[in-house]
C-alpha cells in the first residue's frame, strides 16, 4: 500500500469493492512490528513494551429480563440474537448541537491502554461495542405519537386528513416545547377566511386587479393564538415590546370548553403543577372595531395602489409605528411587486415586518420557512394581532397538525411557519400544488441554505427556486439574513433564482453597538472588573455569551457569588428551565443571563445594554448575529470581546469535528447502494446511529451527503422522511397465524420478523417493500390493527429513508467529488475561526498602536473590519497561529498505537485523539481516557493527520508520502 492508494485519482472502479473489504486508510496497529518509543516527549516515560494483550471479547448487552407474553408469543423466543438484536439496545446519546461542543479534558497523567471491553471497532466492520448511556427514550418517540392517536383516526379521516397524518412520522430536528397553532374558533372573518384565497393570483398588485373582499379578524373576537404546551408545565409569558400583544394561559380543560379569552398576566409563579397541559393564548388587548377598519382601509388601498403613502398608513395601522426602517419599505415593494428579493438586514433591524405586510396584502398563504421550533414559536407570537398565523412542526402531535392544515385549506391562516425538513413531505407538498395557493415564501435565516454560512443545514439546500416553483406553485421567495458574506450572499441566491439587482443590503452592523475587544489571561476576574465599572454597570439587561455548556454556570456562580444577579442558559438544559430563564430575562427579574449560542434567534429585549463575549466566537457571522441582541431599541449597547488562545486551540480543533475522509465517504456510498434493486420502488434506509459509528460521522454529515445525493447535479436518489423504521410487536387477540391468513401485512411481518423473547421484531421499510406499500401506510395500518387491540408495539431506531433512482455508475468519481467539497466546508469553517481571531488580534494591535485604547476608536476598527470580511475583501490577513510540527509528534503517535494495539485507526481518528476531539466512533467518554487526548491541540490538525498517516505506513512498511 502507499500513498497513491489514497486518491481516488487512482481509484478504479474494480477497487470500489476491495475497498469494502480491505480498507486503505484502516490499519490496525496488532500489526506492529517492534517499535520502541524513541520520544523523549511528556509519552517517552512509557514502557517501549507496552502491553499487547488482546481486549476481553466484546461484552454483548445484557439481556433484558424476559417478558411474560401477554398472549400468543411465539415458543420460538430463544432464535440467535443477530446483529439488530445488539443494535437494538444502543441508545441515542444527547445529541443537541450545543452538547457537541465539550472542553477539552486534562490530560491524565500516564499513558494507558484503553482497558474496557467497548473499544470503537474500525470502519466498516463494528460489532458495535461501544457502550451507550443507559436507555433513554427517543425524544421524539414515534411508537408514542401514534399510540396517541384515537382509534381508527387515520382510517376515519377523510382521503387527505389520512395522508396528512403522516407529517406525525417525520423526524425533524426540532426539540423544542411542543405548540399547536389552533384555528380561530368562532373568528371566520379571518383575513384569510374568505373563500377567494384559493385563486391564484398574481403578486403584482395593481389597480386592474379585481379586489376580494377584505377581512380582517376583530380583536374584540378570540383572536390570532397559539397553544404551547411546554412539557406538561403552564408558562406564563410578558408581552415583549409588543404594544398589543399579551398572553394569557389557563389549563385546557377550562380553556376548551369557554373557548374564552383572558388576559392573566402574572409574573409572579412562572409554573404550575406538572402534567397539565397548558394553553397560552396570544391575544390582543380588545381593538376598538374602528382599528380593525382602519387596517381593511389600509390593506385595500395598498391593494389599489402600492404606493409609499399607503404603506406607511398600513404600517400605522398594524403597528402603530409612523415610519419604516432603512431598507424595509424596499424590500416590501420590491415583494409586493412580484419579485423575488435578498434581504441582507442586521439583526434587529426589522426583518420581520418585511414578510408580514406582504402576508396581509397578498391574497394567498405566506410560508416562512424557519430553522428552529424555538424561533418559530417566537416569531408566531410576534405577530401582530391581526395576521392570522400558524405553525407546523414534527413536536405536535398529528391532530393538531391536522387542524392547522385543515385551516391553511380553509384559507383561515395568512401566515404559516413550517420547518424545512416539511418539505421532504409529498402530503404536506400535495396541499399547495392543489388546494392553496402560496403567495409567497420566506427562508429566514437564509444563509443556512448555504455551505460557505457559518450555519449550513442540509435540510435547507431542499429550499431551491426550481422545487419550490414545481411543488408549490410560488413565483416570489424572500430570502432574509443577518449574516452573509459575498459568497454565501452569491450562494443563496443563486439556489433561490435571485436576480442581483433585487439584493438589498444594508450594514450588517447597527451604529449603535459599542465594540470594545481585549486579550485576557483570566477572564472570569476581567469580566468582573467590567462589569462593575462604567458603562457596563449601568446595564440593566446583559447576556454573556460562552461557547461551552460548563462555563455557563461556573460563571453564573460567579457573578452571583459577586451580588450580580446571574443564570445560566444552554440546550443541555430542560426546554422548561430555558423558557422560564428567557421569561425571567425579558422580565428584567435576572440581569444577567450566561448563555451558549443556544440564546439566540428569536429573542427580542429591546433594552439588552451590554453583550459580552467571555469566549471567541466561531465566526464573524456568530459574532454579529450575538451582539445584534444588544440595543435593539437603538439606544447605546456596550459589546465588550474576551479572547484569549487557549479557547482558540480549542474552537480550532472542534472546526475539524465534521470532517470525513475519502475512504468513510466510500464506504458510506457503498452502504447506500447496497439495496440495489431493479425496482426503484423500493424503500432503503439507514439507521442513523449505526449508520453513524459505523462510518465515524456525524449524522448531519450523513445527511448532506444524501441530500447531496438527491439534489447534487446527478439525482442519484429520493429522499423521504425520516422514521423509526425497527417495530417490536405483540399479538392479543387473534393468533398471529389466524390473523396472517385475513391480512397481508401481518402475514408478511410473520415472514420479515425476527422472534426475541416472544416479541415479533421487523424492519418497517422491509415488510412494506414486501407487499408493496409505502412504509407509512404500513405503520398507519399497524396504529390500526392496534386501535381494534390485535396488538401492540414500538418503534425504535430513526433512519434516513431513500429510494434509489440511479446507482452511481463510478463510485470512485463520485466519491473523490463528495470528499473534496465536504473537505472544501471544512476549511472554510477554519478560515471563519482564523478571521474571527485575527479580527479581534487586529483590533487589539491596532488600537495599542494608537495608544489611545478607548471604545469608540475599537468600534470603527472592528466595524471596518467586519465590513471587510463580509465583502468578501481578499486582503483580510488571516494569522495562521498553528504550529506545523512538533519533534515529538511522530514518536507519541508511535507510542499511542503501542498502547492501543487492539484497535484500527484512521489518520483522522488519531488526529482527532491528539486534538481531543470526540468522534461517533471514538467517543471522548471512551478516548479522553489517553493520555495523549488534545496534547496537540496546538499543532495543525492536517499536519497531525500527515504524521499520523506517516506511522500507520510505517507499521505496513511503506514510506510515507
Ligand atoms: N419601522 C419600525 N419602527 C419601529 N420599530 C420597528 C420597525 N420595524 C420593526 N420594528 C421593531 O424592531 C424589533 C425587531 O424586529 P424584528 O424582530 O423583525 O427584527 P429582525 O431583523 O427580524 O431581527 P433578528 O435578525 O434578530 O430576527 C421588533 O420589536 C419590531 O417590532
Amino acid at each position: 500500500m502507499n500513498a497513491g492508494n489514497f486518491s481516488a485519482k487512482n481509484c478504479k472502479a474494480a477497487v470500489v469493492s476491495a475497498v469494502r473489504h480491505s480498507p486503505p486508510l484502516l490499519v490496525s496497529v496488532t500489526q506492529l512490528t517492534d517499535m520502541d518509543s524513541d520520544s523523549d516527549s511528556d509519552g517517552s516515560h512509557i514502557s517501549a513494551t507496552p502491553p499487547r494483550d488482546p481486549l476481553p471479547p466484546p461484552r454483548l448487552p445484557p439481556q433484558p429480563p424476559p417478558k411474560p407474553p401477554t398472549s400468543y408469543k411465539s415458543t420460538a423466543s430463544t432464535k440467535r440474537s443477530s446483529h439488530l438484536d445488539i443494535i437494538f439496545k444502543l441508545k441515542k446519546p444527547s445529541s443537541s448541537k450545543h452538547d457537541k461542543i465539550e472542553p477539552v479534558p486534562e490530560p491524565e497523567p500516564k499513558v494507558k491502554p484503553i482497558q474496557q471491553p467497548d473499544l470503537p471497532s474500525p470502519v466498516g466492520n463494528f460489532p458495535f461495542q461501544i457502550r451507550r448511556p443507559s436507555d433513554q427514550p427517543h425524544p421524539i418517540s414515534i411508537g408514542r405519537s401514534l399510540e396517541t392517536l384515537p382509534a381508527g383516526f387515520f382510517s376515519t379521516r377523510r382521503a387527505s386528513f389520512s395522508k396528512i397524518c403522516k407529517p406525525s412520522l417525520n423526524f425533524e430536528p426540532e426539540t423544542l416545547p411542543e405548540i399547536t397553532a389552533e384555528p380561530k374558533i368562532n373568528g371566520s372573518d379571518g383575513p384569510g377566511s374568505t373563500k377567494t384565497c384559493n385563486k391564484k393570483l398574481p403578486n403584482l398588485i395593481r389597480g386592474d386587479v379585481p379586489l376580494p373582499p377584505v377581512k380582517l379578524q376583530k380583536r374584540s373576537e378570540e383572536g390570532n393564538f397559539v397553544r404551547l404546551n411546554f412539557n406538561g408545565y403552564k408558562r406564563k409569558f410578558t408581552a415583549k415590546g409588543k404594544k398589543m400583544n399579551s398572553y394569557s394561559y389557563k389549563s385546557k380543560y377550562f380553556k376548551r370548553s369557554k373557548r374564552r379569552v383572558k388576559s392573566e398576566v402574572d409574573t409572579g409563579s412562572l409554573c404550575d403543577e406538572e402534567g397539565l397541559v397548558s394553553e397560552i393564548k396570544l391575544q390582543s388587548k380588545a381593538e376598538k372595531p374602528s382599528r380593525c377598519e382602519s387596517v381593511e382601509a389600509a390593506i385595500s388601498a395598498v391593494r389599489n395602489e402600492v404606493s409609499d403613502e399607503n404603506l406607511v398608513r398600513l404600517l400605522k395601522a398594524l403597528y402603530g409605528y409612523d415610519l419604516f426602517r432603512d431598507g424595509q419599505l424596499e424590500a416590501i415593494k420590491m415583494i409586493l411587486a412580484g419579485k423575488s428579493t435578498m434581504l441582507v438586514l442586521p439583526t434587529g433591524a426589522g426583518k420581520s415586518l418585511c414578510y408580514q405586510i406582504p402576508a396581509v396584502v397578498l391574497l394567498g398563504i405566506t410560508l416562512v420557512v424557519s430553522p428552529l421550533v424555538a424561533l418559530m414559536i417566537d416569531q408566531l407570537k410576534q405577530l401582530p394581532p391581526m395576521i392570522q398565523g400558524g405553525l407546523l412542526s414534527s413536536s405536535q402531535g398529528p391532530e393538531e397538525a391536522a387542524e392547522t392544515l385543515r385551516m391553511v385549506q380553509e384559507g383561515s391562516i395568512k401566515v404559516l411557519f413550517v420547518s424545512p425538513e416539511r418539505f421532504l413531505n409529498a402530503d404536506f407538498l400535495s396541499i399547495f400544488s392543489t388546494l392553496t395557493s402560496v403567495s409567497l415564501v420566506v427562508v429566514d435565516e437564509a444563509h443556512c441554505v448555504s455551505e460557505w454560512s457559518h450555519n449550513f443545514r442540509p435540510s435547507y439546500m431542499r429550499l431551491r427556486a426550481s422545487l419550490l416553483r414545481a411543488k408549490l406553485n410560488v413565483e416570489c421567495i424572500l430570502a432574509m439574513t443577518a449574516t452573509a458574506t459575498t459568497t454565501t450572499l452569491q450562494s443563496i441566491m443563486s439556489a433561490l433564482e435571485i436576480s442581483s439587482t433585487n439584493l438589498i443590503q444594508k450594514s450588517q452592523v447597527r451604529d449603535n453597538l459599542r465594540l470594545s475587544v481585549s486579550l485576557s489571561s483570566n477572564r472570569m476576574k476581567d469580566m468582573l472588573k467590567l462589569m462593575k465599572s462604567s458603562p457596563f454597570l449601568g446595564a440593566q439587561s446583559i447576556i454573556v455569551y460562552c461557547k461551552f455548556q460548563s462555563e455557563t454556570d461556573v460563571i453564573s456562580r460567579y457573578l452571583c457569588d459577586n451580588n450580580i444577579s446571574a443564570k445560566s442558559y444552554h440546550s443541555g438544559m430542560l426546554a422548561r428551565d430555558r423558557s422560564r430563564i428567557q421569561e425571567l430575562f425579558c422580565a428584567n427579574k435576572i440581569r444577567v443571563v450566561v448563555a451558549t449560542v443556544a440564546f439566540g434567534m428569536g429573542i427580542d429585549k429591546r433594552d439588552v445594554g451590554a453583550v459580552i463575549h467571555y469566549s471567541l466566537p466561531e465566526s464573524l457571522e456568530e459574532y454579529v448575529q450575538e451582539i445584534g441582541r444588544g440595543g435593539r431599541d437603538g439606544r447605546l449597547s456596550y459589546c465588550h470581546l474576551f479572547f484569549d488562545d487557549v479557547t482558540y486551540y480549542k474552537l480550532r480543533s472542534l472546526m475539524h469535528s465534521d470532517g470525513v475522509d475519502e475512504f468513510a465517504v466510500n464506504k458510506f456510498l457503498c452502504q447506500v447502494f447496497a439495496d440495489d434493486t431493479s425496482s426503484h420502488r423500493k424503500v432503503c434506509s439507514l439507521v442513523k446511529e449505526s449508520a453513524s459509528r459505523k462510518f465515524d460521522m456525524k449524522e448531519e454529515v450523513m445527511l448532506t451527503l444524501l441530500t447531496h445525493l438527491e439534489l447534487g447535479e446527478t439525482q442519484y436518489l429520493h429522499l423521504l422522511p425520516q422514521l423509526n423504521v425497527t417495530c417490536t410487536l405483540n399479538f392479543h387477540k387473534t393468533s398471529p397465524m389466524l390473523l396472517a391468513d385475513k391480512d397481508t401485512a401481518v402475514a408478511a411481518i410473520l415472514k420479515k420478523s425476527e422472534i426475541k423473547q416472544g416479541q415479533y421484531v421487523f424492519d418497517i421499510p422491509t415488510v412494506a417493500n414486501s407487499i408493496g406499500v409505502a412504509p407509512g401506510d404500513l405503520s398507519n395500518h399497524l396504529q390500526n390493527l392496534k386501535a381494534k387491540g390485535e396488538i401492540t408495539y414500538e418503534l425504535k431506531d430513526p433512519a434516513y429513508c431513500y429510494k434509489i433512482v440511479k446507482v452511481p455508475s463510478d463510485f470512485c468519481s463520485l466519491t473523490e467529488l463528495l470528499t473534496r467539497w465536504l473537505l472544501d466546508i471544512e476549511n472554510c469553517k477554519v478560515w471563519k475561526l482564523d478571521a474571527m481571531y485575527s479580527s479581534a488580534v487586529f483590533v487589539v494591535d491596532t488600537c495599542e498602536k494608537t495608544h489611545d485604547c478607548n471604545v469608540a476608536q475599537q468600534t470603527t476598527c472592528l466595524q471596518e473590519r467586519i465590513l471587510d470580511y463580509f465583502k468578501g475583501d481578499s486582503n483580510l490577513d488571516v494569522l495562521d497561529k498553528m504550529g506545523q510540527n512538533s519533534p515529538f509528534l511522530r514518536a507519541d503517535i508511535k507510542v499511542f498505537l503501542q498502547s492501543n494495539s487492539n484497535v484500527k485507526f484512521t489518520p483522522r481518528a488519531i488526529a482527532r485523539i491528539m486534538h481531543g476531539i470526540g468522534s461517533p466512533a471514538y467517543p471522548s467518554s471512551t478516548w479522553s481516557r489517553t493520555h495523549f487526548w488534545g496534547r496537540y491541540i496546538q499543532i495543525d490538525f492536517k499536519a497531525v493527520m500527515n504524521a499520523a498517516k506517516a506511522e500507520l505506513m510505517n507499521f505496513v512498511g511503506k514510506d510515507a508520502p
